[in-house]
């Protein structure tokens, strides 16, 4: 369970902040106008940014002054982090073990990985041999390997185009919050959250509000999502 405790971050006169708990196995969309703070919220769970006051914890360890490798999270951002001088083989191994060392076993798992997320046989590929989607699929595999167990996403699937978004988001659902990960996401796009978010947090007016049930919330949104969704 991540729990933030009267957390609160400044950035020069920007300010957020939030007190809530976020269940464990929730996919939770995190929405809100442009610069109302949904990329700072996140950059403070993952550890990017310390919080100027309160706390982040999961599972009632408090994460807030270990370094972002420390913190039992892993990230997927729009422009997927792959080496491209490394095979997917190698960018996958990395998600395994820092110097992204290989074995036997290791390639047997990311054999098996690459073939969850549609990639078999991909392994000796540098990143650019691959489309805009297969990079965003050997992205995903990497974080299932690095197997921690809240996964935050800060629109790594925006620049996909509708129908590839979609595809991507329903197959980060099932492989990852399938296993029992929780995700938090920044999204832009409704839809997007109507798809898979079982909670939305609104991140307005200097302030991150507790998750909420997303189906309702998008029935009958509150004023401040009301103007962000353009209704
Ligand atoms: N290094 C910084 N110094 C001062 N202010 C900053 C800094 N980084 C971000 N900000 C401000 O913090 C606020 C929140 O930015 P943030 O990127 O978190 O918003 P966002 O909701 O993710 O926006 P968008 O939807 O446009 O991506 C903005 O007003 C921004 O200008």
């Amino acid at each position: 369970m991540l729990r933030l405790e009267k957390l609160e971050i400044r950035q020069g006169d920007f300010a957020l902040a939030a007190d809530w708990v976020l269940p464990d196995g929730a996919v939770c969309a995190v929405m809100g106008p442009s610069g109302g703070g949904k990329s700072t919220l996140l950059a403070a769970i993952a550890g990017f940014l310390a919080p100027d006051a309160g706390r982040v914890s999961w599972d009632g360890r408090e994460l807030t002054a270990l370094r972002p490798a420390q913190r039992p999270i892993s990230i997927l951002f729009q422009d997927n982090n792959l080496f491209p001088h490394l095979s997917i083989e190698r960018n996958l191994a990395l998600g395994i073990d820092p110097k992204g060392r290989l074995d036997a076993d290791r390639r047997t798992r990311i054999a098996q990985v690459l073939e969850r997320v549609g990639l078999r046989g991909m392994e000796a590929r540098r990143p650019a041999a691959l489309s805009g989607g297969q990079q965003s699929r050997a992205a995903l595999a990497r974080v299932l390997l690095m197997d921690r167990p809240l996964v935050l996403l800060d629109e790594p699937f925006a620049a996909l185009g509708p129908g590839l978004r979609m595809e991507m988001l329903d197959l980060a659902r099932a492989v990852l919050a399938g296993e029992g990960r929780t995700l938090l996401m920044v999204s832009h796009d409704p839809e997007d959250a109507a798809r898979i978010a079982s909670d939305i947090v609104l991140v307005d007016a200097g302030r991150a509000e507790p998750p909420a049930p997303a189906a309702p919330l998008l029935a009958d949104p509150p004023p401040a999502l009301r103007a962000y969704l353009g209704r």
